[in-house]
């Protein structure tokens, strides 16, 4: 298993978070103790308003932080927009883009989640690009193509190693409690990593390859125990520091 490949257990709030909640920031950056340290990366990914606060609570927690989202553009006449600058500017080291969230809701396509990773790498943010199939997508038995157009087609030329991690995020297990099993997330962790293959090479080994939807501190074990699946991307369960810590400590050490 290349270096590259440490665990990292991600956490999206999403839009939920106010200022009493720098409480749960404080209790991560307490609870990253060192077996956890040794074991595996921790970010959190909390709304924009708080990330200024965030980063000042985890300061030299290791504990690391991240956006939901970034414009594509560096600056300029985007009302509402927040760019990766902005986000480095407030301590960010990851950003989320692609989320099924902002595809669906916002028709964010697979050209925008392109120009976005080169945002992020233009001011050297970690963008964590998601990919996942909708339920009528999988009863279709189309989830394999989805994801494999997805991976082709929102990521540049360049990728490597260390400026990119896929989330695998089936759009119907978010928020569902539902989960594929074992064997699927296999199934499509493997065939992403083979995308990343034909168009990265060898570099493709060394990407980390996250599954995101209802990880809970329950099946955190046996879903971060699949092939390829080098760690999560957790919503719901990420919001109480308690839960979250629970699914590091659930991670089986590799
Ligand atoms: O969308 C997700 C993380 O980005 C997953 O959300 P849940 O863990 O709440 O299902």
């Amino acid at each position: 298993m290349p270096a590259s490949r440490r665990v990292l257990i991600a956490g999206n709030w999403k839009m939920n978070g106010l200022k009493s909640s720098l409480a749960e920031i404080e209790a991560l950056a307490a609870g990253y103790d060192g077996d956890l340290k040794a074991k595996l990366d921790l970010l959190v990914c909390p709304p924009a308003t708080l990330l200024i606060s965030a980063a000042e609570r985890l300061a030299g927690s290791g504990v690391q932080l991240g956006g939901q989202n970034c414009h594509p553009a560096p600056a300029g006449a985007h009302t509402g927009g927040i760019s990766a600058e902005m986000l480095k500017d407030a301590g960010v080291t990851s950003v989320i883009v692609g989320h099924s969230e902002r595809r669906t809701n916002l028709s964010e396509s697979d050209a925008v989640v392109m120009a976005k990773v080169k945002a992020a790498w233009c001011f050297g943010l970690l963008p964590i690009v998601c990919v996942g199939e909708t339920a009528e997508e999988r009863d279709a038995g189309e989830a394999v193509g989805v994801v494999t157009r997805q991976v082709h087609q929102s990521l540049p030329e360049g990728c490597t190693a260390s400026n990119l991690v896929i989330a695998y995020e089936p759009v119907w297990a978010i928020g569902t409690g539902r989960t594929p099993t074992p064997e699927d997330v296999a199934n499509i962790h493997g065939t992403i990593r083979s995308v990343l293959k034909s168009q990265f090479g060898a570099e493709a080994d060394g990407i980390r390859i996250l599954y995101g939807g209802s990880v809970k501190p329950d099946n955190a074990a046996t879903l971060m125990a699949v092939a390829d699946v080098d760690g999560a991307l957790v919503g719901g369960a990420s919001l109480k520091a308690a839960d979250f810590l629970a699914i590091a400590r659930a991670t089986p050490a590799r």
